[in-house]
């Protein structure tokens, strides 16, 4: 194969090069950097530092050439920039830290790392992952002097989802074989569904959230974007395992293979299907795909199970509590005394929060901040954040019934296909269009998104799949042996 042709390669299939050295960890890294600048209108990469990125892959050629490279040795990868890195800087798309510089890597960096990725560049989202559009980002994309919405490869007028909006652009668009994402109540599904390509968030509690700034702590996980279920299922290998000293709620559960079972038979699978995923709301474009890919299964061996989550459409407001209010209070440390921005004229300390705070975070932020602070105030406390995490629990509960029925659950990963940019002002559709991930979510549960198809304007439609806790593999394993009998994964939009 050619250098020019690399970004056809996946991650399994140029690992296996590099391995062989038919290419070096060099050559694939600036071969991916001139692509980024190449399609940089998308807004895909907040941050590219080719120097940090050419003297990783020097360095992975080393290992590479002395037999001691790990698993994905001189891969190219990115990372949402939610994650601190030390190479990079971190923005978490807000102004609030424009110019940051960690002195530390993320566990998930660290480790992918340590497996011998080489990193490309941060990628862009929406401030501090709120939102589902990637509309809201602050920060400037390399390119550009000024923020802008990252655009859908498959139609640049339309959103690519977020808020790993600028991780699913630079898989679809090719600008990356894999990236990293984060997933608060869907921003690995969602817009892996918008751009056509693959994305899992594992169980709550399996990716350690040291170093991936915090949103909302009780929901937010790690995973990884890619082309396929088998590309992800080597990045989320590497990704996952205990890291207790860091993180007071990652899960003393090892690291798995999660590439071992991805061939096994899934004939007898049981999928179920909620009714509730099925309602209106559903645009009939996305459910036309989602029942093809459903008799597509069905040809691999695996019966369909109705079921019930009866439970999904409170969700959304039960979500819209939790996570603002979880929220309201992490993002207390963006105060201008340690880092980040400060406001530069001020009185007092009290004049300085203010000022830096109103200037450093942008409309949805601050409309999640107030939230979170009115439902976690005396008064509505109880009304509020407590009923909503009674009803979280129950959500869970009906999740654990109906896996007594079936092996995974499938539906749409989205209500609709991508929407047209500023085409969704509105908040509150903004959030409700987040109905079917937030189930699993609130959950805890791991969930993919695989593409499934086309809907209206030739826009991808993602399949999600639920898991039960530590599902993982089976997910996988399901997605893959789908992938193996259709095209949609391989397939990439006009001019890529
Ligand atoms: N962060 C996420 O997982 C996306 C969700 N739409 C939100 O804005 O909270």
């Amino acid at each position: 194969m050619s250098n020019t042709e690399l970004h056809t390669l996946g991650v399994a299939e140029l690992a296996a090069q590099l391995r062989a050295k038919q290419v070096s960890a060099l050559e694939a890294a600036q071969h991916f950097l001139a692509r980024a600048r190449q399609h940089q209108n998308l807004g895909a990469f907040v941050s590219i530092n080719e120097e940090a990125t050419l003297a990783q892959a020097r360095a992975a050629d080393a290992l590479i050439a002395e037999g001691r490279g790990g698993k994905l040795a001189g891969v190219p990868i990115a990372h949402k920039d939610i994650f601190v890195t030390k190479d990079f800087p971190t923005t978490a798309a807000s102004k609030m830290l424009e110019g940051y510089k960690s002195p530390f890597d993320a566990t998930v960096v660290k480790k992918l790392a340590d497996a011998g990725v080489v990193t490309l560049g941060k990628l862009n989202c929406d401030e501090f992952a709120m939102g589902g559009a990637n509309e809201n980002s602050a920060v400037a994309p390399v390119g550009f002097d000024s923020a802008q919405p990252v655009r859908n490869p498959w139609n640049t007028e339309r959103v690519p989802g977020g808020s790993s909006g600028g991780s699913a652009a630079a898989v679809a668009a090719r600008l990356a074989p894999a990236v990293t994402g984060t997933d608060t109540g869907g921003s690995i599904r969602q817009p892996a569904s918008f751009c056509g390509i693959t994305g899992i968030k594992p169980t709550y509690g399996r990716a350690s959230r040291y170093g991936m700034i915090a949103f909302a702590s009780s929901l937010d996980q790690a995973g990884p974007m890619g082309r396929s279920a088998e590309d992800c299922a080597l990045l989320l290998s590497e990704m996952c395992g205990p890291d207790l000293d860091r993180d007071s709620t990652s899960l003393d559960v090892p690291a798995e293979d999660f590439s071992k079972n991805l061939n096994d038979s899934i004939s007898g699978l049981r999928i179920g299907i909620p009714a509730e995923f099925f309602g209106e709301g559903l645009a009939a474009d996305v459910r036309a795909a989602v029942d093809a890919a459903l008799k597509e299964y069905e040809k691999l061996g695996a019966k369909l199970v109705p079921i019930s989550l009866p439970r999904t459409e409170l969700s959304v407001p039960v979500y819209y509590i939790l996570a603002p209010a979880e929220a309201s209070s992490n993002l207390s440390r963006f105060d201008g005394v340690k880092f980040g921005h400060r406001a530069k004229n001020y009185t007092d300390l009290v004049d300085m929060y203010k000022k830096t705070r109103a200037e450093g975070f942008g409309d949805e932020v601050k409309r999640r901040i107030m939230i979170g602070a009115y439902v976690l105030s005396e008064g509505y406390y109880d009304a509020y954040y407590l009923q909503a995490q009674k009803i979280r629990r129950m959500i869970a509960d009906d999740f654990q019934a109906a896996f007594k029925e079936c092996d995974v659950i499938a539906g749409a990963a989205a209500p609709t296909t991508a929407w047209a940019i500023g085409g969704k002002s509105d908040p509150v559709s903004n959030y409700l269009a987040d109905i079917f991930t937030l189930p699993a979510s609130l959950a805890g549960l791991p969930g993919l998104s695989l593409p499934a198809g086309f809907g209206e304007g030739g826009m991808p439609v993602g399949l999600q799949l639920i898991g039960n806790y530590f599902g993982e593999s089976r997910l996988l394993n399901a997605a893959h042996r789908f992938q193996q009998a259709t095209d949609f994964h391989l397939r990439t939009p006009a001019g890529i």
